[in-house]
């Protein structure tokens, strides 16, 4: 049995994230140093054919309001009706989380061999790294998706091609509040031996 201490903290730095909305997360965010070791640490998933199936793309402050617009749009499209207070809060969403990143899935034709949901996988990977390594530098996080992501907007706005798909967005930020733990399933609920 190895000796160290290294997997005590471990398990402490994975029981103590916690997911906020993004509402939740405030000023300060990671600067661009910070931010960078975050992304590092997603480089460190498992990856079925060394593809990185999956990027993350920055939206900068300076462009916020751009992506509040693609917010709005997509409500529109899905309810024509809806009023100008819910087209507000749609744009004010956008305005959440001092440093806001999305995840993109790529699922390259060229690496057909390697099945998508391997490849959504390894993203989902990437992404647990980034959020241990942001709660390890003090930092909480908080996901979330929704309609939008497929929005034709959305796919404009980060510039996605063909083969990619905006799955969620990652805010960064510190936390308001102190969350509680959630209950976690009992490990015997979903391991089982043949
Ligand atoms: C791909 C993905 C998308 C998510 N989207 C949302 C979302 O839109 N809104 C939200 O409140 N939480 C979202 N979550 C976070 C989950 O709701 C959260 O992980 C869950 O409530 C469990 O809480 P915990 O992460 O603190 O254990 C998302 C999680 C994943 C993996």
């Amino acid at each position: 049995m190895p000796q160290s201490d290294a997997g005590g903290d471990f398990q402490a730095l994975v029981a103590a994230r916690r997911n906020f909305t993004l509402r939740r997360l405030h000023a300060p965010g990671p600067d661009a140093q910070a931010l960078e070791r975050m992304v590092e640490a997603a480089a460190h998933a498992p990856d079925h054919g060394l593809l990185r199936p999956w990027r993350f793309v920055l939206i900068p402050q300076a462009r916020r309001a751009d992506l509040g617009e693609v917010f709005a749009e997509a409500l529109a499209e899905r309810d024509p009706g809806c009023g100008e207070e819910a087209l507000a809060t749609a744009r004010d969403k956008a305005q959440r989380a001092p440093c806001l990143l999305v995840a993109v899935l790529r699922d390259d034709a060229a690496a057909k061999a390697i099945p998508v949901a391997e490849k959504l996988v390894s993203l989902g990977c990437a992404l647990q790294n980034l959020l241990l390594a942001a709660g390890a530098a003090g930092f909480a996080t908080g996901l979330a998706s929704g309609a939008a992501m497929d929005a034709p907007g959305m796919r404009r706005l980060l510039r996605l091609e063909a083969h990619e798909r905006a799955i969620c967005f990652i805010g960064l930020g510190t936390a308001g509040i102190e969350k509680p733990p959630r209950p976690r399933p009992d490990a015997a609920d979903y391991l089982s031996s043949i």
